[in-house]
């Protein structure tokens, strides 16, 4: 395998695709599977969605699938814009459009961002990483997680991430002072560059404490952001920070994507 990447963590699992379609089946392939082993394993599946193009991607065909325990599931979001939640910028809004709203999740385990604390109490600073709306969010995955126990860090069966075409992932941005937060599960973010500003997003030890994470990218836009992520382990970019500690990273590509990327046949 020539991909440099490679030599520095355990092997990714990276799969490219001609079509869209085998993208979508393949990975509803795999959210299938994990959902039955961790409902075996847990009673349940944690799961973290994000924005962007994942949603349809990821709901193509999973939303046809008749195996799968819908009420077991437990879902988040990786990021979340903070706007009314029936806004078109809402990653839930995206993700009920295109799956919620045609699988038995019941609503109660889709847990959603208020973003109502937002207006009421706005951050003070624009770099303040605490706000009401992330400090929220953060309680509903300790409770979801935790419990009445203390964790450092809650443990999702699988958390699936999208990828922009400068490296971001989740609300986590080149360069951003959010990528060395140590602490926090939940961080809120008021200078995304990628509008809107608003934001919470996962940080990167919940992502790396992660059992599974799998990374959706298609299409040419994401051909070079690909190249430097897979070939130029320095330049540091948020998804090259993602490196889960003891679970598994996929990496599912269509070929317009990887196209620059040599891959193992
Ligand atoms: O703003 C966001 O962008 C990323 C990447 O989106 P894509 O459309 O290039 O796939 C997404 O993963 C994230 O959830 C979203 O908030």
């Amino acid at each position: 395998m020539s991909l440099k990447l490679l030599d520095r963590m355990e092997q990714p699992t990276v799969r490219s695709f001609t079509t869209s379609n085998e993208l979508s089946v393949s990975l509803a392939d795999l959210v299938t599977k994990l959902s039955a082993e961790s409902i075996e394993a847990r009673d349940r599946f944690t799961v973290g969605i994000s924005g962007g193009s994942l949603p349809k991607l990821l709901a193509a065909d999973l939303k046809h699938r008749k195996d799968v325990k819908w009420d077991k599931w437990e879902v988040f979001f990786c990021d979340e814009r903070i706007v009314p939640l029936e806004h078109e910028d809402s990653n839930y809004f995206l993700c009920k459009k295109e799956l919620f709203d045609h699988v038995p999740i019941p609503p109660e385990k889709i847990h959603t961002i208020d973003p109502n604390l937002a207006s009421e109490n706005e951050p003070k600073e624009e770099d303040d990483s605490i706000d009401p709306v992330a400090e929220d969010y953060e309680k509903q995955l300790i409770d979801v997680f935790a419990g009445a126990k203390s964790i450092k860090f809650p443990v999702f069966d699988l958390l699936l991430l999208g990828i922009g075409p400068d490296g971001h992932t989740c609300s986590l941005f080149p360069g951003h002072r959010l990528l060395d937060e140590g602490v926090l599960w939940v961080a809120y973010i008021g200078d995304s560059p990628k509008p809107p500003p608003k934001r919470v997003t996962l940080t990167l030890p919940v992502v790396n404490h992660a059992r599974n994470v799998a990374f959706v990218a298609t299409g040419s836009g994401k051909q070079d952001i690909l190249y430097q992520i897979f070939e130029d382990p320095s330049s540091k970019l948020p998804s090259q920070l993602v490196k889960p500690t003891n679970g598994k990273l996929y990496w599912f590509l269509d070929d317009a994507a990887s196209s620059k990327l040599i891959l193992p046949k």
